[in-house]
């Protein structure tokens, strides 16, 4: 079963067409990074999925089913636009939230101390939120999108307005949630963050869907098919020059970047290498989720 999986679906306003026809599917256990350009669709995408907006056409399934109340108290969003409540004290405000999405009183309270402590803020429950420094509240923020314990968690930009500190923080309790095997999808800019944390990616652009599948599969796919290599000895760059089916090679310091012709493997490559020099170590160069989505953006343009 997904955790959530969409159908060929579309959404417009005024006629304006926002989302067009998009399907994708997620599973337990894994971060989904939802990416695009600002005004790609990301939000509308995310306010279809919490049922906040309906779509013109297509299926919206969660957790196996349609969309629900019920379903609803297993989510955690953690929306853009960030609000709490300023004058409540930490402690009370997230056990109100959790009551809100249907948890019993004491449970709530103890998830709460439990969220506090983990974040050492447990010595400030009893200060107001407008007590608390910008990055506290964010993280507070984040906080009460997963008081309830929800299953799928919704996260749009939850690095924003973080140091690098509070951001590592942040990053290790997205993959504390993994490991608790939740779903969790972030929608980011940050494409390093996205790159090192999700499993998973759909890229949009203009409501279409232009990238989707794991990360791997997707710098594999964008991979230039060249191999870095560490030589031991810089002799035997001459071996390499001789070997066939070599376009182009590159050197930088110790390490040389090695360009297949068309057609060959870069592991035949590799092979060949390895039978005629000493390699101390070698890589396939991969782009970066963002070279890829700069990439994908000029090439749409060009379109
Ligand atoms: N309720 C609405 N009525 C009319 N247009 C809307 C509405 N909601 C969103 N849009 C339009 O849909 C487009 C996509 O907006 P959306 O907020 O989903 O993008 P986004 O990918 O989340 O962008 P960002 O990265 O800037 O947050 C924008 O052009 C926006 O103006």
């Amino acid at each position: 079963m997904h955790t959530v999986e969409f159908q060929s679906v579309s959404k417009s306003f005024s006629e304006k067409s926002i989302v067009k026809d998009i399907s994708f599917s997620m599973r337990r256990g894994e971060i989904f990074g939802l990416l695009g350009p600002n005004g790609a669709g990301k939000t509308t995408l995310i306010r279809l999925l919490l049922d906040i907006i309906r779509p013109d056409t297509g299926e919206i399934n969660v957790f196996g089913k349609l969309l629900n109340p019920t379903a609803k108290n297993r989510i955690g969003y953690l929306p853009e636009e960030r609000g709490l409540y300023r004058k409540t004290e930490l402690l009370d405000m997230l056990v109100y939230l959790a009551q809100l999405k249907g948890m019993p009183k004491k449970q709530a309270h103890l998830n709460a101390e439990s969220l506090l402590k983990s974040l050492d803020f447990y010595q400030y429950k009893n200060k107001k939120v407008e007590e608390l420094s910008k990055g506290m509240q964010q993280q507070i923020q984040f906080l009460s999108a997963i008081i309830h314990d929800p299953e799928l968690i919704i996260l749009d930009e939850p690095f924003s307005g973080l140091d690098p500190v509070n951001t590592k923080i942040v990053k290790t309790k997205i993959l504390d949630l993994r490991a608790a095997g939740k779903t969790v999808i972030l929608s980011t800019h940050m494409m390093e963050q996205a790159q090192t944390l999700c499993n998973r990616i759909l890229m949009l652009n203009k409501g279409r869907r232009v990238l989707y599948g794991t990360v791997e599969e997707i710098r594999r796919e964008h991979g230039r098919n060249s191999l870095i290599v560490e030589l031991a000895e810089k002799e035997d760059l001459n071996a390499i020059r001789e070997i066939s089916g070599i376009k182009k090679i590159t050197e930088s310091g110790k390490l040389i970047e090695i360009f297949p012709e068309m057609g060959i493997n870069a592991q035949i490559l590799l092979e060949e290498l390895v039978r005629r020099t000493n390699i101390l170590r070698f890589e396939q160069s991969l782009p970066s989720l963002n070279d890829i989505f700069i990439e994908t953006l000029e090439s749409a343009l060009n379109e």
